[in-house]
């Protein structure tokens, strides 16, 4: 039996075979020290009895594996990595706290999380590269650093749609990150899949042509760069044919090995092609070893109606714990710091609500440079409202959660978007920049599509009953400012009132949360100003983390991606949370669709429709000026 042909050897034949070789794998009896990290774990394993020989490296590989599964059998659990720590093996929150009830997930101590039928016994060792359609092989320097390499559970993650703006110039970095900063195991397995006719080294050449070394450790990185690329693979197939998902499926299988084999796939397609390529998955491709999940893109669908089929069809292939639904914008430093500032200090949360918070403003206003990075087309209401604002919002005013984990968090998420009234359309401005022939943002503007949106919106619950909720978001306008800010009521009876002017609203406190530009947490507070007399000032305490911290921030899909492989999905909508946020929104949609309702055209450059001063005026709002 040839040992370089690529096929699978059933475990119990591989184990009952004559074994000659030089490989000699000893078995540890007993196990005192854990948790120990697998290289230990192998050392440790050299001073015990149980000896098997087996014939080449392969056949040694072989058994390292079956000595994991040995080890698994005798319920020894390898040390626990914590969140935000570079890990060498994958646990996640979930395989660390419950048996998840993802399809393929067995408990990590168990022995049926190996399937001895699926052992690799050996495989083409040549270069990654093959024509498209073949049944690829992987790496001579992929299989070598298998055997040295801490075997917890492995990863593969495929980006669908690999050839795509968002795969190139998004996700391949943000993996690279993950990899170079030791978040991704070593053995991990990346594959581009789309229908392209490409070779591993055609996809190669486009992921390296967008990595880069961060900034704050550039140590190896050359290296690392070609560590990450040799395990990168290239899948040609289409999207709505299984065919091309069961070949993912079994290259998969050749690196996955005997270990507890972990999948995410990145569905980084067009709203078209989401359906087919998640059934194809769902029924093709999913781990037998382990957890699977999936990404899926926004927009999450483009109306209720069309998001439910959507939600329908992903809830008929993957468990809902196995979905995450991605923005990246709230991969943000702030987002985060939302619930950080509320719930782990005391001087905010007990001024939370109705009684001391006099409005909160959420504005996202993307400057013309910005705009001409990515523009989609869908109108900013389906793009960035629905998830993105509302997400923000949902965090920002729900109930303190039991605890930080997913699930705990998204229960009060929905509460909020189920208690947030439906906007009503007579409370939203839409603006759309002008466009100008030969203008390339403008190319994608269908007559309607709102590139701005104002609006005020109110949650019926008791903590924020009457407090308005104004958002702004908008593309192609003068500054780039995205902010979220709380406005707190006047202090009643302020005996300083002569002292701060007239405009009383001058001497307002306000809590402002600034992503861009430079990223900062303010309070605006009245102090005195210095000399005789008695003058009020209102000044900025200000939090500005560039000055504060020197480290490099990572990019939101990084961070994203990595909560994705911890299992941690508070950021990321439930399907309850998708199907409220839309139920805000239809009214709005419903009225644009059915009326052609035209936007306002404001100038590109400029600061939107000047409506949007009215509606913050109408809701008693002072506007924070561009
Ligand atoms: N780009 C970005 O910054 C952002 C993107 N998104 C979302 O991410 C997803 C991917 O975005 P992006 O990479 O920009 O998209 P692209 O339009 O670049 O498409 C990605 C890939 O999908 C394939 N594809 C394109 N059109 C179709 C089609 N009609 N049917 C089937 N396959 C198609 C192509 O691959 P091939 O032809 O090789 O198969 C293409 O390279 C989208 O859902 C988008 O809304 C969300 C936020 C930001
Ligand atoms: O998701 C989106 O984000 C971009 C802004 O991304 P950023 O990383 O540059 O902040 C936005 O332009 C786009 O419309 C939206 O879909």
């Amino acid at each position: 039996m040839s040992l370089t042909t690529g096929y699978l050897l059933p475990f119990s034949q591989s184990a009952t075979v004559p074994l000659t070789s030089t490989c000699s794998c000893h078995l540890a009896s007993s196990f005192s020290n854990f948790p120990v990290s697998s290289r230990d774990y192998y050392s440790s394993l050299r001073n015990e009895s149980l000896v098997l020989n087996g014939g080449g490296s392969n056949l040694c590989r072989r058994f390292c594996g079956l000595k994991l599964w040995i080890l698994k059998s005798l319920n020894v659990r390898q040390g626990s990595h914590r969140k935000h720590q570079p890990v060498k093996e994958l646990k996640t929150r979930s395989e660390h706290t419950f048996l998840s009830d993802e399809r393929g997930f067995v408990e990590e101590t168990g022995a049926a999380d190996i399937r001895p039928e699926e052992v690799i016994v050996g495989t083409n060792l040549v270069t990654g590269s093959h024509k498209a359609g073949d049944t690829p092989s992987v790496s001579k320097q992929f299989l070598d650093g298998l055997s040295d390499v801490p075997r917890g559970a492995s990863l593969c993650i495929a980006v669908v749609g690999a050839t795509g703006e968002l795969a190139r110039g998004k996700i391949s970095p943000a993996l690279f990150a993950l990899y170079y900063s030791g978040y991704l195991p070593e053995d991990v397995g990346i594959f581009g899949y789309s229908r392209k006719n490409l070779t591993d080294e055609d996809l190669r050449s486009i992921i390296a042509s967008t990595l880069t070394c961060r900034v704050d450790h550039q140590e190896n990185c050359g290296d690392k760069m070609d560590a990450f690329l040799s395990r990168t693979y290239y899948i040609n197939g289409g999207y709505d044919n299984r065919d091309g998902m069961s070949r993912l499926d079994e290259r998969m299988k050749q690196i996955e090995g005997v270990s507890k084999a972990n999948r995410i796939f990145y569905l980084s397609v067009p709203q078209e092609a989401l359906v087919d390529v998640a059934c194809n998955i769902g029924e093709k491709a999913q781990a037998s070893q382990g957890w699977t999940r999936i990404i899926v893109e926004k927009p999450f669908g483009f109306n209720s109606h069309s998001s439910h089929q959507l939600t329908q069809s992903l809830l008929s292939k993957f468990e809902e714990k196995q979905i995450y639904r991605i923005d990246h914008m709230l991969g943000r430093n702030l987002i985060e710091n939302l619930t950080v500032l509320r719930f782990s200090n005391l001087v905010f949360e007990p001024l939370w609500n109705r009684t001391y918070i006099r409005n909160v403003q959420v504005i996202v206003s993307e400057s013309v440079a910005q705009t001409q990075k990515y523009s989609d087309g869908y109108g900013i209401i389906r793009d960035i409202f629905h998830s993105h604002i509302l997400q923000t919002i949902a965090l920002l005013a729900m109930e303190p959660p039991i605890s930080l984990d997913g699930e705990d968090v998204r229960n009060e998420k929905v509460k909020v978007l189920r208690s947030t009234r439906k906007l009503d359309p007579a409370d939203a401005i839409l603006g759309q920049y002008k466009s100008s022939s030969g203008d390339k943002t403008n190319a994608i503007l269908n007559s309607v599509d709102p590139t701005y949106c104002a609006a005020a919106l109110y949650i019926d619950n008791a903590r924020w009953d009457g407090v308005p909720f104004l958002v702004r978001v908008g593309t192609g306008l003068i500054k780039h400012r995205v902010e979220i800010r709380v406005q707190f009521r006047h202090v009643p009876g302020n005996i300083y009132r002569d002292n701060i002017g007239i405009n009383i609203d001058l001497g307002t406190n306000e809590l402002i949360l600034r992503d861009e530009p430079d990223e900062a947490i303010l309070v605006k507070i009245n102090n005195k100003v210095p000399g005789l007399g008695l003058q009020l000032d209102a000044s900025e305490l200000n939090l500005l983390y560039k000055d504060r911290y020197s480290t490099e921030v990572p990019d939101s899909y990084e961070h994203l991606i990595h909560d994705v492989i911890d299992g941690d999905n508070h950021l990321f909508m439930r399907s309850d949370e998708v199907a409220a946020a839309w139920s805000i929104l239809s009214p709005v949609l419903e009225e644009i669709d059915k009326h052609h309702t035209a936007p306002e055209l404001y100038e590109f450059g400029g600061r939107g429709p000047v409506g949007a001063y009215y509606l913050w005026a109408k809701h008693g709002v002072p506007w924070a000026d561009d």
